[in-house]
């Protein structure tokens, strides 16, 4: 297995007035292999979310080191950032953040065509293809306006994989759905993972984080612990078992 995120002695610290500094990020090392599907949890200001930026060169750190499939990103200019994050990173955020006068197709399609050159053709076939895969192609030319929550993070998901991602970074990406649309969200999540992408995703809802096979646990700006849930251990068998170990577990390393 190789490594798709590599992060060392990582550290974010932000500059506040009266020459405050506030270290958001402390000395994190974390290895994400490709394939694995992990979830990050941890307190409201624990730094879960400036962590997904920065291993995802959404911001950039103040120290150490981040390499993205074996290559450093810390040095990189702007510019190869965005060309990384556009080929091969997906964002799912708890804002979907769609473009309002657009169709939910053509939020889709989107981020395909801003590369010179695209098939606006091929683009749109596999634009179908997503919206099959999560349900919803019946809205495909439908606007943002006539979606619900569960719909319109559908379509998100289908915009994060229209360039084919190695990766997806989900910032509470069930946040603001109700349960029944969280269960359907994740359940694409998972099958998007067995085919083979990444998937990490910040979460408060140890229901969300069960579903994948390593949690991370932040607190105060460390990574204090994290716990492993093979599907091959029969302890781990069913999803409520999973979910009272994670609380169980948050609980003893003081959540
Ligand atoms: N650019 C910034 N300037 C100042 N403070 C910041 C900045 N970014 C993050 N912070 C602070 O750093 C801490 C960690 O923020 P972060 O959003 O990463 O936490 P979180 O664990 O994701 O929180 P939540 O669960 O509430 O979303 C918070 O106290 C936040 O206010």
């Amino acid at each position: 297995m190789s490594l798709i995120v590599e992060a060392r002695n990582m550290n974010k610290k932000v500059k506040l007035g009266n020459d405050h500094e506030l270290h958001i990020l402390k000395d994190i090392n974390l290895e994400i292999e490709e394939g694995e599907f992990v979830s990050v949890m941890g307190p409201s200001g624990s730094g879960k979310t400036t962590l997904l930026y920065n291993i995802s060169g959404m911001d950039k750190v103040s120290s150490g080191s981040v390499k993205f499939k074996g290559s450093e990103i810390t040095s990189l200019k702007e510019e190869q950032l965005a060309r990384i994050r556009l080929n091969n990173m997906g964002f799912i955020f708890q804002d979907i953040n769609l473009l309002k006068n657009l169709s939910l197709i053509d939020n889709v399609m989107f981020p395909a065509l801003v590369s010179k050159g695209a098939d606006k053709h091929a683009v749109n076939l596999k634009a179908k293809k997503l919206l099959k895969m999560t349900g919803i192609e019946k809205l495909a030319n439908n606007t943002i306006t006539q979606g619900s929550g569960g719909q319109l993070q559908r379509v998100a998901i289908c915009r994060a994989l229209i360039n084919e991602p190695d990766i997806i970074f989900g910032d509470e990406p069930t946040g603001a759905l109700d349960s029944k649309s969280t269960v359907e969200i994740m359940s694409i999540l998972t099958e998007i993972n067995r085919k083979g992408t990444t998937v990490i995703l910040v979460t408060h809802d140890a229901k969300v984080a069960a579903k994948t096979e390593r949690v991370l646990f932040m607190l105060d700006g460390n990574l204090v612990a994290q716990k492993k849930m093979s599907k091959f251990d029969r302890r781990y068998e069913n999803s409520k078992n999973r979910e009272e170990s994670i609380m169980k577990w948050l609980i003893e390393h003081g959540f």
